[in-house]
């Protein structure tokens, strides 16, 4: 194979955001290699199947202690080593996370350019999201290409000093794999292939005899541990008392700080209104794809489903004091609500009630671009690297 351009990443978000470049760069037949960082594996396999990616790399990592340093020092040292293997002729990383920095890090070592996918998104705190917000700058300063979803991500580049040739405005990708992988799902289901789990039995009867309105739920985040998420719950809880019409479905994170506090809000509460609550353990992505295209509002504190609701037609209330994706919240797509019991449980009500205000925001131009984010940064690639 000739030297290929190799994309690095770890965590779940990377692998879906990453997967339509790849698949855009296999079909234009040029060389890509991937490598998996190791970071949450048994997430990830279903994920390579549902795109059929076979990653010819993995740094395996073996963790003895739960720091950043140590993680950030061990892939590091992986990558290195895959790198001078793969002499690659550019290394292509996504977004924010450890994987992103000590992939481009390892590859500037090396001299190899980078790519940076999803690149300028800012909240101008580095304490939130921590680490992220400072992943994100530090991969500006050794980045060659910046993939800029938004103009908004392409100003904030400009500003700290990156120069406008090296700065793309493309959408992001996020889009691409949410249209592609929403028309693959609903086909599957037609045809009767098993997408989804088992305890989505219930809200599925429900949805389609008893005319509920699906709301879907997600939380996560660090700085929404404890007081956060049990808001987040208990306000959940009172919209179902509210709105007898109203399905949850809530794909609990496994962090105990996450699922003890929702188990002990709402679990006895799922079991007695079986089906319009379901809180399940987190979803495969055809699986949440697939609750995001039917539900009415989406609650979230994660970044890839700001995107994916905006993509899906789905509004989005943002469970986070501040977002780096204020494209969504400015294009009228979304809100943001914050971890205020009383104002969700008020926001939500309200675009319950009043069909014309929730029809507003479904209708809102997608601010992340109209799905040819991954051919976009395949032409300036061919292009740049005459290949
Ligand atoms: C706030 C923040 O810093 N977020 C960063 C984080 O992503 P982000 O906060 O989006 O990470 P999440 O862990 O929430 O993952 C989101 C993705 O997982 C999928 N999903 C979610 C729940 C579930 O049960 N099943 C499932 O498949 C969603 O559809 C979405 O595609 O890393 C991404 C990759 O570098 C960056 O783009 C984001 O900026």
């Amino acid at each position: 194979m000739q030297r290929p351009i190799l994309i690095s990443v770890g965590t779940r978000p990377e692998i879906i955001k990453m997967a339509p470049v790849h698949s855009e760069l296999r079909r234009r037949g040029l060389p890509v290699a991937w490598v998996h960082t190791g970071q949450h594996r048994e997430m990830a396999q279903p994920l390579y199947e549902f795109f059929g990616i076979a990653p010819e790399h993995e740094v395996t990592l073996e963790r003895r202690n739960g720091q950043l340093s140590h993680l950030n020092a061990l892939l590091l040292e992986g990558l290195s080593t895959v790198f001078e293997q793969v002499q690659p002729r550019a290394v292509l990383v996504h977004g924010d996370t450890t994987s992103t920095l000590a992939s481009a890090q390892a590859a500037f070592y090396q001299g190899v350019p980078i790519g940076h996918v999803e690149a300028g998104l800012r909240t101008f705190n580095h304490r939130e999201p921590f680490p992220e917000e400072m992943n994100r700058e530090l991969t500006a300063r050794l980045a060659h290409w910046h993939f800029a979803p938004t103009a908004k991500a392409a100003i904030n580049l400009r500003n700290e000093g990156v120069r406008p040739p090296g700065i793309h405005t493309v959408g992001n990708t996020a889009v691409d794999a949410a249209l592609a992988g929403t028309v693959r799902v609903e086909s599957l289901l037609a045809d009767g292939h098993a997408v989804l789990p088992p305890e989505l039995d219930g809200l599925r009867e429900g949805l389609a005899h008893r005319q509920w309105r699906l709301v879907t739920v997600t939380a996560h985040r660090r700085e929404n541990w404890g007081e956060g998420i049990e808001n987040i719950a208990r306000a959940v809880a009172d919209l179902l008392d509210a709105h007898p019409d109203l399905a949850v479905v809530w794909p609990v994170h496994g962090n105990p700080a996450v699922s003890d506090a929702v188990q002990a809000a709402l679990g006895e509460k799922a079991r007695r209104l079986e089906g319009r609550l379901t809180l399940c353990a987190p979803l495969e992505y055809p699986a949440l794809l697939w609750c995001l295209h039917h539900s009415v509002l989406a609650l979230t504190d994660s970044g890839g489903i700001q995107e994916e609701g905006a993509a899906l037609s789905c509004p989005v209330l943002v469970l986070r004091n501040t977002t780096e994706r204020p494209e969504l919240i400015d294009a009228g797509a979304g809100v943001i609500v914050g971890t205020d019991r009383q104002r969700i449980v008020q926001t939500v009500s309200h675009l319950l009630r009043d069909a014309t205000a929730l029809q507003r925001m479904r209708d809102a131009v997608n601010p992340f671009g109209n799905g040819t984010t991954a051919q976009q940064i395949a032409d300036v690639l061919q292009h740049d690297l005459g290949i």
